[in-house]
């Protein structure tokens, strides 16, 4: 087997049996939704995949899941490396600008001064928002926070990296340099995971797992 194989088949995430139910209201008025049930997601490492399917199936819920900021039902998660997460919701705060963002992540990473200076450059090169460096967050447009919300994901160059329709917003331009920095980090040998409901980005992804009815099978 060629490294090049050999490293294709190491997964660095790996969900098994995954199932998860909302609960609602009192006996006898209470109502259960059950959204997950027993869902396998093996991500491996180099590889772009696609998590698609129709609004309220679940998707958003299994990668809260994958990332620990909700409990499963059931099931197991094993992940292998570092994990970097862009929620649909940024979470910022509104009074710092995007430099004072770079600088707190980069201390809540572990980074050194140097390490973030030169990740925080290269992020606001390759998504084009270096001018908005001095503006404070609650005055960005909203594809701008979109971008900050992205490049906080993607500082720590995180080995799996989970994306929750990072695009909404992003023009044409910025859309693009997305997918350019996506096949950067699958020839770096880092793995994403991306929500999307583009129809025309399905030819992207190495693989796209549909969820339906709670499971996920693989679409092609
Ligand atoms: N905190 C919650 N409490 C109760 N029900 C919830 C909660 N969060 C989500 N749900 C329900 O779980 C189901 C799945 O929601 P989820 O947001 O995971 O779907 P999704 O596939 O990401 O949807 P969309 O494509 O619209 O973003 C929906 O029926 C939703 O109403």
């Amino acid at each position: 087997m060629s490294l090049d194989n050999a490293s294709a088949v190491v997964p660095v995430l790996e969900a098994r049996g995954i199932s998860k139910t909302y609960r609602q209201g009192v006996w006898p008025f209470r109502k259960r939704n059950q959204v997950l049930d027993g869902v396998d997601l093996t991500l491996h490492r180099g590889e772009i995949i696609g998590l698609v399917g129709e609004n309220g199936s679940g998707k958003s819920t299994l990668m809260q899941i994958l990332v620990g900021e909700l409990a499963a039902d059931a099931g197991s998660i094993d992940l292998r490396g570092s994990l970097g997460y862009c929620p649909q919701g940024p979470i910022v705060f509104d009074r710092l600008t995007c430099d004072e963002h770079f600088e707190l992540y980069g201390v809540a990473y572990e980074l050194t001064r140097e390490e973030r200076v030169r990740e925080q450059q290269r992020l606001y090169d390759d998504l084009d928002f270096k001018r908005y460096a001095d503006t404070r967050v609650d005055r960005l447009s909203g594809g701008t926070l979109a971008k900050l919300n992205l490049a906080l994901a993607l500082l720590a160059d995180p080995a799996v990296l989970l994306l929750d329709e990072p695009y909404a917003g992003f023009d044409w331009d910025t859309y693009l340099r997305f997918w350019d920095l996506v096949g950067r980090r699958r020839e770096a040998g880092r793995s994403v995971l991306v929500i999307s409901h583009f129809i025309a980005d399905e030819q992207r992804f190495d693989r796209v797992v549909e969820l339906h009815d709670g499971k996920a099978t693989e679409k092609r």
